[in-house]
């Protein structure tokens, strides 16, 4: 596995495997089980797998978590090195952001909600930066993980309205034994906050038992349902809980039209995760831009 940290060096470096099948796994580092099966998605699909980190600031608000968002290159290196990846590509932020940044990429509509009502800028961060990355790596595949299931639908917004010739494959969510999504932001949850935090997935697995039995018929009645399973934990505070179509991401009241998604924001001190049930339809169909 070659290390690379500058734009030139990268493009260079893929030069000579054009003709062969790239594949994108962009994440922020400190790397779980959740990346890798993202990583080891591409190494079956792809000829040469390019791995980026970077934690990016323009996604972040000037309250959140940039700073102490933890990092570990070391690690992450010895475990991609270990998975197949080929290149990884980690520029830092003066390389990736050289000069002021006039230009930003905003999808409408899809981000009008859950996290793009609650973290204002964070989706333009987002399709910026892989949109840099994107043109940057020219990928034939880009892998992309279901946790961050409103990240998968802007990012495909994007790929269709823009026609970027790439196919973006959203991956399933890779849980903890105990069904907690993994995220990296987990290693910053106390004893307590930790156990109460299995919560979300809790509430999601119940919410999806009632659905396929027929017992919840209003998205009313879903967000009512999962909003009183996640207070009843004392240190969770409710970011958002919301039941909207996939992946346009519209408000919805009776629950005939498929698929949904029921997407659950939740805060353990100052700690923010975010988990999601998709129900009713193909999650792991990929969507192309070309
Ligand atoms: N548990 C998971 N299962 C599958 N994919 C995941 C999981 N967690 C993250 N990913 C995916 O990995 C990619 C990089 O995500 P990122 O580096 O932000 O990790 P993260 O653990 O989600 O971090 P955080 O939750 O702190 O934002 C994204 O496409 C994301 O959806
Ligand atoms: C896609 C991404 C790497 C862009 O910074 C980030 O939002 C993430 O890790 O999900
Ligand atoms: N996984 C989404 C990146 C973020 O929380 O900023």
């Amino acid at each position: 596995m070659k290390i690379v940290e500058t734009v030139a060096e990268i493009r260079r470096e893929l030069q000579t495997h054009r003709s062969k099948t790239i594949g994108l796994v962009p994440t922020m580092g400190y790397l779980h089980e959740g990346h890798l099966s993202l990583i080891k998605r591409a190494r079956k699909e792809c000829d040469i797998v390019v791995l980026s980190i970077f934690v990016n600031p323009l996604q972040f608000g000037p309250n959140e978590d940039f700073e102490r968002y933890p990092r570990d290159l070391d690690r992450d290196a010895a475990l991609a090195k270990q998975a197949g990846v080929d290149l990884l590509f980690c520029p830092s932020v003066r390389e990736m952001y050289p000069h002021e940044i006039l230009t930003e990429v905003r999808v409408r509509k899809v981000t009008d909600r859950l996290c793009g009502a609650s973290r204002p800028g964070h989706f333009e961060g987002v399709a910026t930066v892989v949109t840099k990355l994107f043109h940057i790596v020219l990928p034939d595949r880009a892998y992309f993980g279901l946790k961050d299931a409103q990240q998968v639908a802007v990012i495909e917004q994007m790929v269709k309205d823009l026609h970027f010739p790439v196919t973006i494959v959203p991956c399933e969510t890779v849980r903890e034994p105990d069904g907690l999504a993994m995220s990296s932001r987990n290693v910053y949850l106390s004893e307590e906050e930790r156990k109460q935090a299995v919560i979300l997935n809790r509430a999601l697995t119940e919410v999806k038992e009632q659905l396929e039995k027929g017992l919840l018929i209003t998205a009313d009645e879903v967000n009512r349902y999962v909003r009183e399973r996640i207070n009843s934990q004392p240190l969770a505070q409710i970011d958002y809980v919301e039941t909207l179509s996939y992946p346009r991401l519209e408000p919805i009241h009776h629950l005939d039209q498929r698929p949904i998604i029921v997407a659950v924001a939740v805060r353990f001190g100052s700690t923010r995760l975010i988990d999601n049930l998709l129900f009713g339809g193909k999650e792991e169909s990929a969507c192309s831009g070309q």
